[in-house]
């Protein structure tokens, strides 16, 4: 039973390709064999993935960033194949998020030699995250990245280029969140975060006490703050000491219903997943992977 290894070469400002010749290199020398599919297309690894038990592999493996890893992990979602990843993507925060280097000779080895373990996934509208959600201000950050040719030629600080273009004509919204039994109405509120993991937009910690196996959501909700106060409190977000900010509010539970006045955009570990109204909720050991 080989693993498979999805390969986005466009991946990190498509330096994937040149990438996946030195996982390969090392793939060969440590005597692994291994199946590849090159992705053609945008989604297509989720129909691979999806296929993965016909390939009759053990293991399938993500080369890419946090798209390949987010198309993969929803094509894999139960199925019996453990998930893994080498990062070659821009921001890297599900590789982050799991303690698996950047250099492909220790993240190959790190495959071969890691152990298993089963981590929870969110599930917004039916699909899965692994990472992180954002609503709101951030979900609209994401779509202009998505969109602007500012991530494959910055990176990760193409995320700060399309917040300070976002921040000058986005207004705060009216939000009405249910976290479990608990409703709340939030005026002015800027953005909602979600997440599994800490990490996002490139090892920003928008949750810093998320854990990806403790079966619960963090929640993160930015309000009531001037044009200038987001500034000033956005490098903190980098520490997670955002939290401590008294227009910051940190929850935890398992389900979270989001509404809003009036809709504003949601994006999953970076991808657009539509707009509000989202619905979220925590699965608990959902995805066998090596860590
Ligand atoms: N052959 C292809 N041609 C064009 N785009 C592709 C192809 N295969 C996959 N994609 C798309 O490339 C997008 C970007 O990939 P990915 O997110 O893995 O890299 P990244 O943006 O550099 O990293 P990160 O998300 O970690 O910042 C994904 O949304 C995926 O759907």
């Amino acid at each position: 039973m080989k693993p498979l290894f999805i390969v986005n070469e466009y991946a990190g400002k498509g330096k994937t390709k040149q990438r996946w010749s030195n996982i390969q290199r090392h793939l060969d020398m440590l005597a692994i064999p291994y199946q590849v599919h090159f992705t053609t297309r945008p989604r297509e690894a989720v129909e691979v993935a999806k296929r993965a038990a016909l390939y009759e592999c053990s293991h399938v493996i993500a080369v890419g960033g946090d798209g390949t890893v987010n198309e993969v992990v929803n094509g894999l979602c139960g199925q019996q194949a453990v998930f893994g990843v080498i990062p070659t993507g821009t921001g890297n925060d599900f590789a982050r998020m799991l303690d698996i280097p950047d250099d492909p000779f220790f993240a190959v080895k790190k495959l071969v030699n890691g152990s298993e373990k089963k981590i929870d996934l969110l599930e917004l509208n039916g699909k899965f995250i692994a990472g992180a959600i954002g609503i709101g201000f951030d979900g609209a950050i994401a779509e202009d990245m998505n969109r602007s040719s500012w991530k494959k030629r910055f990176g990760a600080f193409g995320y700060v280029l399309s917040m300070l273009k976002i921040l000058r004509t986005f207004y705060p919204f009216t939000l009405y969140l249910d976290l479990d039994e608990k409703s709340f109405m939030i005026d002015k509120c800027w953005m909602v975060a979600v997440g599994n993991s800490c990490f996002y937009g490139g090892g920003m910690k928008i949750c810093p006490d998320a854990k990806h196996d403790d079966g619960l959501l963090d929640v993160c909700i930015v309000h009531d703050l001037s044009r200038t106060g987001i500034l000033k409190a956005f490098p903190s977000v980098f520490s997670g000491r955002h939290v401590q900010h008294p227009n910051v509010i940190y929850m935890r539970g398992q389900e979270v219903h989001v509404r809003t006045e009036p809709s504003v955009y949601i994006h999953g570990d970076g991808e657009i997943f539509g707009q509000t109204p989202g619905e979220i909720v925590i699965h608990p050991h959902a995805l066998n992977v090596i860590c």
